[in-house]
């Protein structure tokens, strides 16, 4: 296994953010993570970066390592997060901005990182940015500041990538190509997804598997077609629905009730 988590719990004060929650993420897969507002899902986010410290574990690896005992730069060579459209201003251009990806790779007041102009290179390359790396992020589309954001995330040369939210305020179209880049990065670096996302239907058609929290609890770990159903939606997401096969790939479909 690529992530075995056991026995994750994270308080904030009197809140319990999350319950002893324990799930492995397999090689090679896309695991979306959904839950309603509130239920954990950035803050398992941040105890798998090493942001927030746990007591239980979270092994890397085939159990190598464990993140919990790692300190955030050493997480961040094995794990990459694409955030939500960050708050990240300034006069950065983007091939500046992919560069901040190589941070956990370099000294302090020290250039240490030779490889660092090798990769960023190619992930201009691969995420086809040629175009774009001298432009200022100001003057970028929400599409393309996207990809900028997945572009620093593998400058990481990260074994894991977690998308936070990472298409919440994109439109369809531009969603559908984040997502179908993720499989694509999969399928060619042999990484590992792991994807929080809000909107149900992308999560059902994209994800191999999909883990539901609730109330800082894990309420189930499947494939889509177990979990998106008409019982779950109105249990967990208190959402009066239809679940009917996609008639083209036939994952999942929900169609609200209102
Ligand atoms: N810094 C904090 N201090 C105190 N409580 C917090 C903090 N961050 C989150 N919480 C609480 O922890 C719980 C889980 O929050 P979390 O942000 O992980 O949920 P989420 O599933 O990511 O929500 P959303 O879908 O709205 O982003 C919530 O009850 C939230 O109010």
């Amino acid at each position: 296994m690529i992530i075995e988590a056991e026995q994750v719990s994270y308080n904030y004060g009197e809140i319990n953010a999350l319950e002893n929650i324990s799930f492995e993420v397999k090689p090679g897969e896309l695991l979306g993570v959904i839950g309603p507002n509130g239920s954990g899902k950035t803050t398992l986010v941040k105890n798998i970066t090493g942001i927030l410290k746990n007591n239980g574990s979270i092994y890397f690896n085939n159990r190598s390592s464990n993140l919990s005992e790692l300190n955030r730069k050493t997480v961040a060579r094995k794990i990459g997060v694409v955030p939500q459209m960050s708050q990240l201003k300034g006069d950065f251009t983007v091939r500046e901005v992919i560069e901040m990806g190589r941070y956990p790779y370099q000294k302090k007041f020290k250039d240490n990182d030779n490889r660092g102009k090798e990769v960023v290179n190619k992930v201009i390359n691969k995420l086809t940015l040629e175009r774009f790396e001298d432009r200022f992020i100001e003057e970028l589309s929400g599409g393309e500041f996207q990809k900028v954001l997945v572009a620093r995330a593998l400058a990481q040369e990260p074994e894991v990538l977690i998308f936070d939210e990472a298409t919440s305020h994109l439109d369809i179209n531009h969603s559908i190509d984040i997502f179908k880049l993720a499989k694509q990065l999969i399928k060619d670096e042999k990484i590992t997804v792991i994807a929080i996302i809000h909107d149900l239907n992308l999560a059902a058609q994209f994800c191999d598997r999909l883990m539901v929290l609730n109330n800082g609890k894990k309420i189930a770990i499947d494939e889509p077609e177990k979990i998106i159903t008409q019982n779950m939606l109105a249990d967990i997401f208190n959402l009066e629905a239809i679940v009917q096969p996609n008639p083209v790939n036939k994952r999942p479909y929900i169609i609200p009730v209102v």
